[in-house]
C-alpha cells in the first residue's frame, strides 16, 4: 500500500542522543527545581505537581520532595507524562533566551524538506512532551522547521512500545496503518509500530542492526516508495 505519511521518532532518529542527553537533559535538571518552586502555584505547574504525586505513589509529598522524585526520574530517564511536560516548560525558557538550540541532523533536515515538498504529511512522535518537539524543531539549528509537520504526539498517545498508541495515532492522522511509514531508532519502538500495521525503517546511526526493519545510516537513504 502507498505511504502517505511519515511518522519519526526524535531522539536517535531526526537528532543526536548526545543532544538529549548531554544538552537538553541536564539543563532540565540544573533548571527544573527553581523553575518549580517559582511556578508551583499556577494552574499548569500545579497539575503536573499533583501527577507527580499520583505516579510516585506519595500523595502528601511537598514541592521539595516533588522535585527530589523529578531529578531521581530525569536521572533514569522516566519517560513520565508530568516529567515530560515540565522538561517542556523548562526547556521553554532557555529556547527563549537563546541558550538552547535544537539539533537536528542535516540529512533529516533534507529529507524532511523534501518529503514534504513530494507531498507526504509529516507527523512527529516522541516521549517529549508536544511542547518540546515543536521547540527543538521550531528553534533548531536550520532554522524553523515547524511549517513542514501536520502534528505531533507524545506519551498522551501511550508508550512508544506499546501498539495500541500506533493504533491511536493511525486514527488520529486519519490513515490506515499501512499508509503510514515509521522512523525510530528503537526496536521495541519499531516493532510496536509494525505490530499495529504501520510500515518501519530503523535508523542506526551508530552502526549495528535493528532485527526484523529495514535499516539505514541516514535519512538520505531512505527510499520512500519502496515501503
Ligand atoms: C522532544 S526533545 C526531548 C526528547 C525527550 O525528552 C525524550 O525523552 C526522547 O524521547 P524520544 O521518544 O524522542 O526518544
Ligand atoms: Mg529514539
Amino acid at each position: 500500500m502507498t505511504i502517505k505519511a511519515i511518522l519519526t521518532d526524535i531522539e536517535g532518529t531526526t537528532s543526536a542522543v548526545s543532544f538529549v542527553f548531554d544538552v537538553l537533559f541536564p539543563f532540565a535538571a540544573k533548571h527544573l527545581p527553581d523553575f518549580v518552586r517559582t511556578h508551583a502555584a499556577e494552574t499548569a505547574v500545579a497539575a503536573q505537581l499533583q501527577a507527580v504525586r499520583t505516579d510516585s505513589n506519595e500523595p502528601a509529598a511537598d514541592v521539595e520532595r516533588v522535585i527530589e522524585i523529578l531529578l531521581q526520574w530525569i536521572a533514569e530517564d522516566r519517560k513520565a507524562t508530568p516529567l515530560k511536560a515540565l522538561q517542556g516548560m523548562v526547556w521553554a525558557e532557555g529556547y527563549q533566551a537563546g541558550l538552547l538550540k535544537g539539533h537536528v541532523y542535516p540529512d533529516a533536515v533534507e529529507a524532511l524538506k523534501r518529503w514534504h515538498q513530494d507531498g507526504y504529511a509529516l507527523y512527529v512522535y516522541s516521549s517529549g512532551s508536544i511542547q518540546a518537539q515543536k521547540l527543538i524543531f521550531g528553534c533548531s539549528e536550520a532554522g524553523d522547521l515547524t511549517p513542514l509537520f501536520s502534528g505531533y504526539f507524545d506519551t498522551t498517545s501511550g508508550g512508544k512500545r506499546e501498539a495500541q498508541s500506533y493504533h491511536t495515532i493511525a486514527q488520529a492522522i486519519g490513515l490506515p496503518a499501512e499508509q503510514i511509514l515509521f522512523l525510530s531508532d528503537i526496536v521495541e519502538e519499531l516493532d510496536a509500530a509494525q505490530q499495529a500495521g504501520m510500515a518501519t525503517c530503523g535508523l542506526v546511526r551508530q552502526g549495528g542492526v535493528l532485527a526484523g526493519h529495514s535499516n539505514v545510516v541516514s535519512f538520505a537513504l531512505i527510499d520512500v516508495s519502496q515501503f
